[in-house]
């Protein structure tokens, strides 16, 4: 993926689930962001940081002529603070590749996303991206959605809807919970100024990830739904002996390679262009 000829880079040393981060966002980004792309989505999530510190190894040449699009607060400042250009997806509905982070992956390449409570923006970016890739860590490799993360499915609301939402994703089967301020009395309010709902739903339930979106995104009041389907085409998860695995969509399957050496210290071969 890089150059061994290269001088090395001097990084800090990351221990773990940090270290895992570090690595799959920087294969993410040899893998998919190249010279030549000049919008870029930046995602949300405590992997995204990793992501925007191997683009800015790429290089002043490089970043010089590209606009850097976030799904929200964190990745603007992320972008803002690595002096890069801020765009915004009013001026580039099109985007070349977006990387964001992930709340669990499943086999076909379905994600759960909006821990952060960043999906509406995330799903707006991921859907407006030629490419859309996500990075994690090996906790967020999944089978099937729902087994390692329990809190629910995301969903973002209206405020004013909120109870009704509720009332429905109960109706539907659900365990739905507000989802409430760390910091702060009261609910979490996204960078949208809505409410999040997270809704857990049995196993069955969750086995079939496009009908629940389906059936969620048609009660009203809700604005977008944390289950992201057909919409991911490659996952890059940072294992904690050092390795990576990915999954990339490969027509209409999904092609996973375990166990990948990626050297961190190299630097990115977009560096030179
Ligand atoms: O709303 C937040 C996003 O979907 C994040 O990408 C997701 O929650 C993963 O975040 P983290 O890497 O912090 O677990």
């Amino acid at each position: 993926m890089a150059s061994s000829t290269s001088a090395r880079l001097q990084l800090p040393q990351l221990d773990g689930v940090e270290a895992a981060k570090r690595a799959a966002a920087y294969a993410a980004v040899d893998a998919h962001v190249r010279a030549e792309d000049r919008v870029i989505g930046i995602g949300s999530g405590s992997t995204v940081p990793y992501v925007v510190e191997r683009i800015v190894q790429q290089g002043k040449a490089v970043n010089a002529g590209r606009w850097f699009v976030p799904t929200g607060f964190q990745s603007k400042e992320l972008i803002v603070h690595a002096g890069l250009q801020l765009g915004d997806v009013d001026c580039y509905p099109v985007i070349d590749v977006t990387i964001d982070g992930a709340d669990e992956v499943d086999s076909a390449l379905n994600a759960i996303k909006g821990g952060g409570a960043c999906h509406l923006r995330e799903k707006v970016l991921a859907e407006a991206a030629k490419v859309f890739v996500v990075v994690a860590d090996y906790r967020k490799n999944g089978t099937a959605l729902g087994q390692a993360w329990t809190q629910g499915v995301p969903v973002e609301v209206a405020e004013f809807a909120y109870a009704k939402v509720m009332r429905d994703l109960q109706r539907m089967g659900g365990k739905p919970v507000l989802r409430m301020g760390k910091a702060k009395a009261g609910p979490v309010v996204t960078d949208n100024g809505n409410f999040v709902i997270d809704a857990p739903f049995s196993a069955e339930v969750m086995a079939q990830p496009r009908a629940l979106l389906q059936q969620i995104k048609l009660l009203t009041g809700v604005l977008e739904v944390g289950l992201f389907v057909d919409v991911v085409q490659a996952a890059y998860f940072g294992n904690q002996d050092g390795t990576i695995t990915t999954k990339v969509l490969n027509g209409k399957t999904v092609d996973t390679q375990e166990g990948v050496t990626f050297d961190v210290t190299q630097p990115p071969a977009a560096a030179s262009a």
